[in-house]
């Protein structure tokens, strides 16, 4: 058997392959950004040719770094961004519109109508979901009402959507020439449209956003040998690779934190951080604000299902930091800069930018700064952005204990904010318990590599895989009980600072 196993992961603001050894090592990689369309207020798109074209150059560069050929892989995975919608024409391969991505508003009046009539409730029973902008229905129902034509295609099956692991996944199978149209159960989940239960699209749920079924791609499991087909020849691989993984980047996430277990948990901290934790084949669903989502679906095995805690604005408010309020002018500047003073010297941020999602869900929040005085410097407010990072984080792991009864005895942590000593310090000291980061950060590339891989036998099983898994740091809570609760409730106050901002209706 080949030596390797590839991965795609295709993200918010880049796109990366790597390439891992069978003891989980990184032996490879290469990533390109992509550029972030903003072409109004709260609207964010990406272009799907250009995602497709630094697909094909990240694979083709990282594999000629190495020497490999396609035949030194043993099969390879797909992850990505998720919710982001895109709708195309299968016949020329053309996008009819660019990508709506997950944290795009514009369906704010979608999303707020169905909240009206009772669908609201069907869709949280159905899907596990609050009615939301984040989700790809609403983007689908919009690229229907808005673009010219494309409803009349759909209806043909002519147009036909995807989030980008599908787009990819199409384009990789040969496009116009054959190329499959599917994706796995925790994409799927992600749409408002998938029954959590049978795992197919649901009808009632279909007609809730006026979506023909013939759209929409085949659901098949997340590791799977029969499932998406081999690479095809003109693509950027020499010859064939077995397709054999299909994961949302937050699941491939929990997979590469081998959580596999019910009860386990991750939280990553990327863009946005995203907490699941593993509830095994039961379906728990919340009455604490989180959503209820696939975690992975291997071969023929029962689903595994989880809580979701999704927040909108961690790492990106960093970046705010760095490129509106120009106080860091890079991202680890903040840790610097945050360690010039001793406390939050009583400010709070909550950076509700795009409203607030989990576990408020409230689309009418908007950021604020909060406890100002004149004493106050950038500093501070450097040290209020990473603890907003913290105490949102708090929140989800709140609501989680609340709908599961798990209470963590340790949280496993990853993504481009943990290499913030600071921020996981405070993490830890926020929450009351240790934080733990694993050897190999990119856990999204490498769950996605594990599905593909354990579909071809190159890993026997997930035990195998628990193995592979390595604490590299861990901090401890330093914090007394009481400072720890003093400063939550004062966050909780913020927060209520940030709602019925603006009128949605
Ligand atoms: N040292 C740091 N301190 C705080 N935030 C950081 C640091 N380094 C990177 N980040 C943040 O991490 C995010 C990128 O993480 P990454 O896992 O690559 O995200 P994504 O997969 O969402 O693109 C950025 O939002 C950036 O602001
Ligand atoms: O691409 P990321 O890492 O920002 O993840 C985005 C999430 O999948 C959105 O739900």
């Amino acid at each position: 058997m080949a030596d390797f196993v590839g991965a795609v992961d295709q993200g918010t603001t880049s796109t990366r392959f790597m390439i891992f050894d069978h003891g989980g090592n990184e032996v490879g990689r290469h990533q390109l950004e992509h550029q972030q369309i903003l072409p109004r207020a709260g609207w964010v798109e990406h272009n799907p040719l250009e995602i497709w074209e630094r697909t094909q150059t990240v694979i083709q560069t990282a594999m000629n770094a190495q020497g490999l050929a396609a035949s030194d892989l043993a099969a390879l995975g797909i992850t990505n961004q998720r919710e982001t919608t895109v709708v195309w024409n299968r016949r020329t391969g053309r996008p009819y519109y660019n990508a709506i991505v997950w944290q795009d508003t514009r369906t704010d009046r979608i999303a707020s109508a169905l909240e009206r009539d009772g669908r609201g409730d069907v869709i949280r029973r159905k899907a596990g979901l609050p009615p939301a902008t984040y989700f790809s229905g609403g983007k689908i129902q919009w690229i229907l009402e808005n673009v010219d034509g494309v409803r009349e295609a759909a209806e043909r099956g002519e147009a036909v959507f995807g989030n980008t692991d599908t787009w990819l996944l199409w384009n990789l199978t040969g496009g116009t020439e054959g190329g499959v149209h599917v994706t796995d159960p925790t994409n799927a989940s992600r749409t408002m449209l998938m029954n959590l239960e049978t795992l197919d699209w649901d009808d009632e749920l279909l007609s809730f956003f006026g979506i023909p079924r013939a759209m929409l791609p085949q659901i098949r499991p997340s590791s799977d040998p029969r499932s998406y087909g081999s690479t095809a020849p003109h693509g950027p691989f020499t010859g064939p690779v077995p397709l054999t993984g299909d994961l949302g980047d937050q699941q491939a996430a929990t997979v590469g934190q081998v959580c596999f277990a019910p009860g386990e948990a991750k939280n990553t901290y990327g863009t946005g951080n995203f907490m699941l934790l593993n509830t095994g084949t039961e379906i728990v669903r919340s009455k604490a604000g989180l959503l209820t989502t696939v975690c992975y679906q291997f071969g023929d095995d029962a689903p595994v299902y989880a809580l979701e805690g999704s927040i909108a604005v961690t790492g990106s408010a960093v970046q705010w930091l760095r490129d509106q309020l120009k106080i860091i002018s890079s991202a680890a500047q903040s840790e610097i800069l945050a360690r010039q003073v001793e406390d939050n010297g009583g400010v709070y941020f909550v950076p509700a930018f795009s409203g607030l999602f989990a576990p408020y869900w409230r689309s009418d929040a908007r950021g604020a700064i909060v406890g100002l005085s004149r004493f106050n410097t950038d500093a501070h407010i450097a040290r209020a952005t990473l603890e907003s990072i913290c105490y949102q984080s708090r929140d989800v792991a709140e609501a989680m204990e609340q709908d599961s009864g798990v209470h963590l005895e340790c949280l496993k942590v990853d993504g481009g904010v943990t290499v913030n000593d600071l921020c996981m310090q405070m993490q830890a000291d926020i929450l009351g318990v240790p934080v733990s980061r694993p050897v190999v950060a990119e856990t999204t590339a490498l769950g996605a590599a594990y599905a593909a891989g354990l579909a071809v036998g190159f890993w026997k099983n997930t035990d195998e895989l628990r193995e592979n898994w390595n604490e590299s740091r861990r901090w401890q809570p330093q914090w007394a009980a009481e400072q720890r609760e003093n400063g939550y409730a004062r966050w909780k106050k913020a927060v209520q600072r940030t709602l019925d901002w603006v009128d949605v209706d």
